[in-house]
């Protein structure tokens, strides 16, 4: 149980907390686009302020500089706190991100997403990018140390916090850090907990224990110098952009196979055991309805839905840089063209090891079509996949920690995102991590109109807080 004085100043501070997370909505802290790179910056000095003010001690630790659209930028710094150093203790290391995906109005959202605006009909929901990923359960962490703070309130564990502005973007020098680190700023932890994923649905709590990892591709086609006028050149050259779309159609089908040969055969075998697992998680295939907003699934079965999310591997096309994409009717045969894409990795696929697959797959592909025009691929970023020992004491006191705040049993899930610095601390560190989420499934991370329910805020800051006291006695 957690100290019921803590309980109701995050009860009696709810406004607040809600005012402090609109403060940290409107700093548009994009990682993945060099004309948003101040913000990420401000938004790490504002991590920094706010946990010295809260009496942790604070570093803002330079990760060195990145090559992004050819220009060389800083890439942001990791906030690096620490508050208490008992020895009688246990020291959690917390981890999130305060970093966002891009996100424009004229995308479709209802309001302007860097104003978090409560939903005018009252349901509680609080929309705005990275409400809930992942700046809403990052001050999470800050309301409880701020609760204590205020209270008097010991904190029942030692903290170390590492907090990364780059993490939509491939966590670009964390690895590094933590491998210089270990033996420094992180040495003594004990476990490490994470809260930057998503319930499954929008009723129960769960605790993740995997993630899937993530190998991000760009496959480049060239041809012309330059832009051409479709009427006076159409039949006259060979297209980069007709090239891209036959490389790009290539490698998924509408039921979402993945066709570069020799991935799927990769996958672990499924056992009886674990397809059980799959069967006790309260789910149905409507929530995946109701979080995306129409019946698209691929399946109509339960466990084969979860399965595609949590098991199997997946690609997603995800856009095309250098193709005409605005309203209107412009005739232009774009002279340079980047598809990009990425696929989801599970246990027994490695990044390297598919990156070598797709390589030759894209180039064999190419190879066949007849065409002068240039291709190139590359893999711009990946993270491994990673599965953690859901029966630690760290599971244990999250476990009770959930049913304390929320009054049910959490399920236990792998999460189909990836935050790749996580198999990192679990090698590195040799530490148990936990993921604890504080958003629903339904919330639109990544998407337009992202947002975080008040009441997930509220309880998630308690859920939080609570484990820090059961994590405290837990064996
Ligand atoms: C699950 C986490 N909140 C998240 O959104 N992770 C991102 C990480 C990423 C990797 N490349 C770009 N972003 C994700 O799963 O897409
Ligand atoms: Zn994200
Ligand atoms: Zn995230």
């Amino acid at each position: 149980m957690a100290n019921p004085q803590f309980l109701s100043y995050v009860d009696e501070h709810q406004q607040q907390f809600i005012d402090k997370l609109a403060e940290v909505v409107a700093i548009p802290s994009v990682s993945g686009d060099p004309a948003y790179r101040q913000h990420v910056h401000d938004m790490g000095a504002w991590m920094a302020k706010h946990l010295k003010e809260l009496g942790a001690e604070v570093e803002l630790r330079p990760l060195g500089k990145q090559v992004l659209d050819g220009q060389e930028i800083d890439l942001p710094p990791a906030v690096l706190g620490s508050l208490g150093n008992d020895p009688k203790k246990k020291t959690l290391l917390l981890y999130g991100h305060y970093d966002v995906q891009p996100a424009l109005k004229e995308d479709g959202w209802r309001f302007d997403p860097w104003v978090l605006t409560p939903d005018p009909d009252n349901s509680g929901k609080l929309y705005g990018r990275g409400s809930s990923d992942d700046k809403g359960p990052i001050l999470g962490w800050l309301n409880v140390i701020q609760a204590h703070k205020e209270l008097g309130l010991d904190m029942p564990v030692n903290l170390k916090m590492c907090f990364e502005g780059m993490e939509e973007s491939g966590s670009e020098g964390l690895d590094e850090l933590i491998e210089k680190e270990k033996d420094g700023f992180f040495k003594g932890v004990d476990c490490v907990c994470i809260s930057d994923n998503y319930w499954l649905n929008t009723t129960t709590p769960c605790l993740t224990y995997g993630l899937r990892g993530i190998a991000y591709f760009k496959i480049s086609v060239s041809g012309p110098k330059r832009d051409l006028h479709s009427g006076v050149f159409g039949a006259t050259v060979h297209e980069p952009m007709t090239d891209l779309i036959q490389l790009m159609s290539k490698l998924v089908t509408s039921e979402g196979e993945i066709l570069v040969p020799g991935i799927k055969e990769l996958v672990a075998p499924l056992t009886d055991e674990e397809r059980k697992r799959y069967d006790v998680i309260n789910f149905s295939v409507k929530d995946i309805d109701d979080a995306v907003g129409a019946s698209v699934a691929l399946s109509d079965d339960k466990a084969t839905t979860l399965m595609g999310r949590m098991r199997y591997p997946s690609l997603s096309l995800h856009g095309i840089e250098g193709a005409f994409s605005a309203p209107g009717c412009k005739t232009v045969i774009p002279a340079a063209v980047h598809g990009k894409f990425s696929i989801r990795l599970v246990p027994d696929i490695g990044l390297e090891e598919v990156t070598k697959l797709v390589t030759d797959y894209v180039n064999a592909e190419f190879a066949k079509i007849k065409t002068k025009s240039s291709m190139s691929v590359e893999m711009l970023h990946g993270g491994e996949p990673w599965v953690a020992d859901p029966n630690h004491y760290s599971y244990r006191a999250a476990h009770k920690a959930t049913e304390a705040v929320y009054g049910v049993a959490p399920d236990y899930t792998r999460e189909g995102g990836s935050i790749p610095v996580t198999l990192t601390f679990a090698n590195i560190l040799k530490s148990n991590v936990l993921l604890l989420p504080m958003g629903r499934g339904d919330d639109g991370a990544h998407s337009i109109n992202e947002k975080l329910d008040t009441s997930n805020y509220i309880k998630g800051t308690k859920l939080l807080g609570t484990y820090l006291y059961e994590l405290a006695k837990a064996e």
